[in-house]
């Protein structure tokens, strides 16, 4: 048995999950009345994530329970012992990073989130999974908060905020990334310059779309 496969965990994973398939968010107010262009436009943006995501506050936004399957295992096959995430939401991300590195004897995971009323449902459900001693929260424009007292080496990144700022989160964290360290960004086809970035292996990673417009990615040493 694993954390993520035992009571408390899986069963509140199972919960959380039916609870996000209830609340889609395509009954937001945001979506409504916008046309495919003008979302792709909002994704894209660098200057109205916050707006957009305050919208959005009510909903989950999770990765699917196949990614976070994903991120259990990458965490568990690199043993890794310091994650950073962007995006918390209501921490269902965090619960598989936080499983495995818990599995891996213990760590530390650092996730950021600007909406208030998600940290405060994150923490809930991390308390909820007996994760939450492995968890820093950090509230705020992660632009500012992942920008100050990082671990001496990141093992693992997830990138799952406004996706516009993928390559500027990526700044703020990269020289902490430890050879090999993995990271993984979802839905980053709305980040041509992250994409971009990682694709290049004279930038110092290799790169692959993945599953579920996934982008996974490793740095070299
Ligand atoms: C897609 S959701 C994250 C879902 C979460 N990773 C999960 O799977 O459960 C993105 C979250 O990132 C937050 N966010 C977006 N941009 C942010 C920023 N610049 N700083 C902090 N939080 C941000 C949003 O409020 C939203 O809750």
């Amino acid at each position: 048995m694993t954390t993520l496969s035992s009571a408390p965990v899986a069963p509140l994973l199972t919960r959380l999950f039916a609870e996000a398939d209830a609340n889609p968010p395509t009954r937001s107010p945001v979506f409504a009345g916008t046309t495919g262009d003008g979302h792709q436009l909002m994704m894209r943006s660098k200057t109205e994530y916050r707006d957009f995501y305050a919208k959005l506050k009510d909903y989950a936004l999770a990765v699917s329970p196949e990614v976070g399957g994903l991120l259990y295992m990458l965490a568990r096959a690199t043993n890794a012992r310091a994650v950073v995430e962007f995006g918390t939401s209501f921490g269902l991300s965090t619960i598989y990073l936080a499983a495995a590195l818990r599995d891996n004897g213990g760590g530390q995971l650092i996730t950021s989130e600007f909406e208030p009323a998600k940290i405060a449902r994150a923490k809930a459900n991390l308390a909820e999974a007996k994760l939450v001693d492995l968890v820093e929260f950090r509230e705020g424009d992660a632009l500012k908060t992942l920008a100050v007292d990082l671990p001496e080496t990141i093992d693992l990144l997830l990138l799952d905020g406004a996706k516009a700022l993928y390559s500027d989160i990526l700044d703020r964290v990269e020289d902490r990334l430890r050879p090999g360290a993995i990271l993984i960004a979802d839905n980053a086809d709305y980040c041509p310059e992250y994409l971009e970035r990682v694709g290049d292996v004279a930038n110092g990673y290799m790169s692959m779309p993945f599953t579920d417009d996934v982008e996974l990615s490793i740095r070299l040493g």
